[in-house]
């Protein structure tokens, strides 16, 4: 494992004492959506070059770290506040790996109890995982005393996954490399959106896959490198203009993610018929994100697709917010 270098000066964080006494700490992560995703041809890791621009949305995780009874010392538990067959509770749990890294990076042999109260989809291309890795790394660093900066939890959010990084940061933020590498993008307003839950999840590689292969049997195949955020999308958000950001969303996943779930089509023209400016699939999906132009415009469109029978769940939530922070 690679030694963790602070850069001075670019958000770091204050520094707990080592000791920390504290017994119990709670922090919030929120969700994500896509407002533009493009994909370049696979490096030879399998990872692809991406331009996206992410908003942290107000679906929001909560993790809680407790300090261990003496009998348990140094395990790393998860429980879910309410259990979920498809969210793993054991050491493949995003949030307990997060725990485990920063562990073992840090040196500490101290364990945690992690309880996780899950808002954010699972497995719908919205980065609950991600964001419960995120709120572990935060947590556990108040809890343990290890004081590592917030550019130190952004290295080790990288190497967890490609979306780990962004629910650290929040608010909306440009990603290139695998999206991991973020640059804050100024965004005036509140944006409406409604997502669209599906009964069973997608599965980010394999949405990988058939975006590949849906490129090499194209004539134009894929583009080596990602296209570069366009101006509209960059205006709208500096405008505040919802109506132009509806108009400039964009996601190169979403024809992998439609061929694999063609009922999303059907979802994705209601949500119009019913009010949104736009509905695109969110990240590797199968979640639907509609744009709505107002709260009243949201709240119809989560009515229609409510009564439709054609989603699992419609969620209104507002955008953008705050990256990870500890509330208790
Ligand atoms: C597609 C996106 C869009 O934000 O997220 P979701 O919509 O699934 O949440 C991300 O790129 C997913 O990020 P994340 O889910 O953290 O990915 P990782 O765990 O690092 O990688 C899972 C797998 O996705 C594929 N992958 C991921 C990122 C990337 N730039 N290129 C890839 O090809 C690889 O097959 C990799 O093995
Ligand atoms: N803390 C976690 N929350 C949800 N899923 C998790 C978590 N840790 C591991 N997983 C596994 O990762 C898969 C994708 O998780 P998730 O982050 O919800 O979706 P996505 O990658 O589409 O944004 C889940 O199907 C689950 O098996």
């Amino acid at each position: 494992m690679s030694p963790l270098h602070a850069v001075p000066g670019t958000g770091a964080a204050p520094r707990p004492p080592r000791s920390g006494s504290m017994t119990k700490v709670r922090v919030e992560a929120p969700g994500k959506v896509n407002l533009f995703l493009s994909a370049g041809a696979p490096a030879a890791d399998g990872y692809h070059p991406l331009t996206t621009v992410f908003q942290a949305v107000r679906l929001i995780e909560t993790v809680t770290a407790r300090r261990q009874a003496a009998d348990l010392h140094g395990t790393i538990t998860l429980t879910l506040d309410e259990p979920d067959p498809d969210v793993p509770t054991d050491e493949t749990n995003l949030a307990v790996r997060a725990a485990a890294l920063l562990a073992e990076t840090a040196g500490v042999g101290d364990g945690v109890d992690l309880l996780l109260r899950k808002r954010v989809p699972v497995a719908g291309g919205m980065a609950g995982g991600s964001a419960d890795a995120a709120a572990a790394l935060l947590a556990c660093n108040a809890l343990w005393g290890t004081g590592l900066s917030l550019t130190e939890l952004t290295e080790l959010a990288a190497r967890l996954g490609a979306d780990v990084p962004f629910p650290l940061l929040g608010a909306t933020a440009v990603g290139h490399g695998r999206g991991d590498r973020l640059t804050p993008l100024m965004a005036r307003g509140t944006y409406h959106w409604v997502f669209a839950t599906a009964a069973e999840g997608l599965s980010t590689p394999a949405v990988f896959r058939r975006f590949d292969e849906l490129a090499e049997a194209s004539p134009t195949g894929v583009a080596a490198a990602p296209a570069e955020v366009p101006a509209s999308l960059t205006a709208a958000l500096r405008d505040g203009d919802a109506a132009a950001l509806a108009a400039a969303l964009h996601n190169d996943l979403q024809a992998a993610a439609l061929d694999l779930r063609p009922q999303l089509a059907d979802v994705m023209a209601l949500a119009e018929s019913a009010g949104a400016l736009r509905a695109i699939v969110s990240g590797s999906g199968p979640t639907i994100a509609a744009l709505a132009p107002d709260p009243a415009a949201a709240m119809r469109v989560a009515n229609a697709l409510n009564a439709s029978g054609l989603v699992a769940e419609a969620l209104r939530a507002d955008a953008p917010v705050a990256g990870a922070r500890v509330v208790g």
